[in-house]
């Protein structure tokens, strides 16, 4: 009785020890579920949740100053002033900014580490905020949107990598998610400190353009205190104060084993050869389709069209029929506040369903609900109202020519004046736009401020239409498809797919090419609109989403569970060779026969181990 005891005992062990991922004696627990493989048993040491929070705060800034800008434009636009040049230059000068400090980012990751970046980071998101907030002229403005949007850069490529070297591997994609959540986090937050300033009369932009300050202030302070990423020291030859923050960050638990991979991985290296970073990626086969497929997915972020969604819902909401412009704020601060719950289920998928079944069903409902936007434009356009009422044109402009309020509204010189009673829209006519605010017509009835007033409505860019509720539905579909996949995952994916010695330039690169598309997506919008129409600007970025899913189908491979120096090895084959089998290709698993662990009586009898 007592030998079987012992040998019960013995076998529970065993099978506790492969359910808890020990696999190196018998390889991997079943069905390549990998969520398990390191450290799962023992707690979690909770130093690794206030990591990833001071660090998340760069992505709440990265939201917060991207998110601002729209809100704050329409009390600034008064004051100062601006022209349409100059506004457009204020939010696109902090988009171009990241772009150039995002690629500039990987060298100085790579010099000065990654702790260092968030460091200089931060003090580049206080100095920036404080010029915002005390900018006397719009020259001042525009240096200070400069200055944000080198912070937002490094941040951007930064925060990321090392949340990711320092995350153990079965909750690195939920810590660096939460990099994504504080990202549409501090969208929402800026759209309700939008939303409530805007009923200052004069300076509520500074509080808006300056409040960021608190958690950048924040965050340097945090990080002072905070250590270096173990395997950027380990890099650097630093091994003894690598070994000492993995231990301090990963507790109680046995470190000996992902030190010594990092350890090998670093090794490893050396056989790459030295040079230009980028060139060496370019020459190794693994990292260049690693790069690939990390530029890809954030070129495919930017054209599924996220940020025409964020930066114009208010005027994609005002073609569903809103006209205020107080509640067409809040309505904005509705569409991020979606895109932030949304967010969340990403966090709470990401290590259960993998990145790549997550980026594949986001992929799939952000498509229809493209698809669903479009339709609606379309019905919108066809039952678009024509015009009535031809007033005497002082100036003979083109705005004379339309028959139809769609295509006065394409125009970006002409705007929609009519009358409403109910839902019947009469006497309308489509006039020029007045060149310093877009908020009245150049001339004639709807030129005055007195506007609103007898059932008189000026439209400029939407038309009065009665399909307002499946442009909501289509909208908010779409924030909730895109933002649990597309919007977290590339940068997570990006976060774990490079080797170390190609990790800060690789984010670099994708990080930059994220933030190119959006300054192209952003600034052509309204006349890729003009060209093919709203309803065919959104079957095109329907089109480039079925472009993603083939691409993502087709190339990403699963990352979840695994450590970071094994993620290069499911690039070894030829691009986009590695869709879904990532896990089986990498390892071999030996299957051995435990005995009394089996059904067949047969199997029992030729175990290989007792
Ligand atoms: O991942 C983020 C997020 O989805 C944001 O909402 C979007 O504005 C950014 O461009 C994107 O990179």
């Amino acid at each position: 009785i007592s030998r079987l005891k012992h040998m019960n005992d013995r076998m529970s062990s065993r099978r506790l020890k492969a359910e808890h991922g020990e696999w190196s004696l018998i390889g991997p627990p079943s069905g390549g579920d990998t969520s398990n493989l390191l450290d799962q048993n023992i707690s979690t040491p909770y130093f690794i949740y206030v990591l990833a929070f001071f660090s998340a705060l760069g992505g709440f800034l990265f939201g917060y100053d991207t998110g601002v800008v729209s809100g704050a434009m329409l009390p600034l636009k008064r004051e100062m002033n601006l022209n349409a040049l100059w506004q457009e230059l204020l939010v696109s000068s902090t988009v171009g900014a990241a772009a150039l400090s995002a690629l500039s980012g990987g060298y100085l990751n790579g010099w000065l580490g990654r702790r260092i970046c968030i460091l200089v980071a931060s003090f580049i998101f206080s100095v920036g905020g404080i010029v915002l907030s005390l900018a006397q002229d719009k020259v001042v403005l525009l240096v200070g949107r400069v200055t944000v949007g080198l912070g937002i850069g490094i941040a951007s490529m930064t925060v990321p990598v090392y949340i990711a070297e320092v995350s153990p591997p079965h909750m690195r994609g939920q810590l660096v998610t939460i990099n994504s959540l504080f990202i549409t986090g501090g969208q929402f937050v800026a759209s309700v400190v939008d939303g409530a300033f805007s009923y200052l009369s004069r300076d509520g932009w500074r509080y808006m353009l300056g409040l960021s300050i608190i958690p950048a202030v924040l965050q340097f302070f945090g990080f002072v205190f905070l250590p270096e990423s173990p395997r950027w020291l380990l890099q650097k030859g630093r091994s003894d104060e690598a070994h000492r923050v993995l231990s301090q960050i990963r507790g109680n638990q046995n470190i000996d084993e992902e030190y010594d991979k990092i350890k090998a991985s670093i090794e490893e290296e050396k056989e790459v050869g030295a040079g230009v970073v980028i060139l060496r990626i370019l020459r190794h086969g693994p990292t260049r389709r690693a790069l690939i497929v990390g530029c890809c997915l954030q070129m495919f972020q930017q054209l599924s069209g996220i940020n025409t969604v964020m930066y114009y819902s208010a005027t994609i909401l005002q073609m569903g029929g809103v006209q205020d412009d107080k509640q067409a704020i809040w309505l904005a601060a509705a569409t991020s506040a979606t895109n932030f719950v949304f967010t969340l289920v990403g966090v709470w998928l990401v290590e259960k369903v993998g990145r790549r079944k997550l980026v594949l069903g986001s992929l799939l409902g952000t498509g229809l609900s493209l698809t669903l936007l479009a339709v609606s434009f379309l019905l919108s356009a066809q039952n678009s109202p024509p015009v009535t009422f031809h007033p005497y044109d002082p100036q003979n402009s083109t705005c004379r020519q339309y028959g139809s309020c769609e295509l006065c509204m394409l125009d970006p010189n002409c705007g929609f004046c009519y009358r409403e009673n109910g839902t019947v829209v009469f006497e309308t006519s489509c006039v020029p736009v007045n060149l310093a605010s877009t908020d009245h017509a150049a001339w004639g009835r709807c030129s005055n401020s007195t506007e609103g007033s007898d059932n008189l409505i000026w439209a400029y860019n939407y038309c009065p239409t009665s399909y307002s509720w499946v442009v909501l539905m289509g909208l908010v579909l779409y924030l909730a498809s895109f933002a649990p996949g597309m919007g977290p995952m590339p940068w997570t994916v990006n976060s774990e797919i490079y080797p170390l010695w190609a990790r800060s330039t690789g984010n670099a690169c994708s990080a930059a090419a994220n933030w190119i598309f959006n300054v192209l997506v952003s600034l052509t919008f309204l006349h890729v609109a003009q060209f093919l129409t709203y309803y065919g600007a959104f079957f095109m970025y329907t089109g480039l989403v079925v472009l993603a899913l083939l691409f993502v189908f087709a190339c990403l491979p699963e990352t979840k569970g695994l450590q970071l120096e094994d993620i290069e090895n499911l690039f070894t084959g030829q691009l986009c060779s590695c869709r879904g089998s990532a896990y089986n290709d990498m390892r071999h698993i030996h299957y051995i026969r435990v005995k009394g662990s089996n059904c067949l009586q047969s199997d029992n009898e030729a175990s290989d181990v007792e």
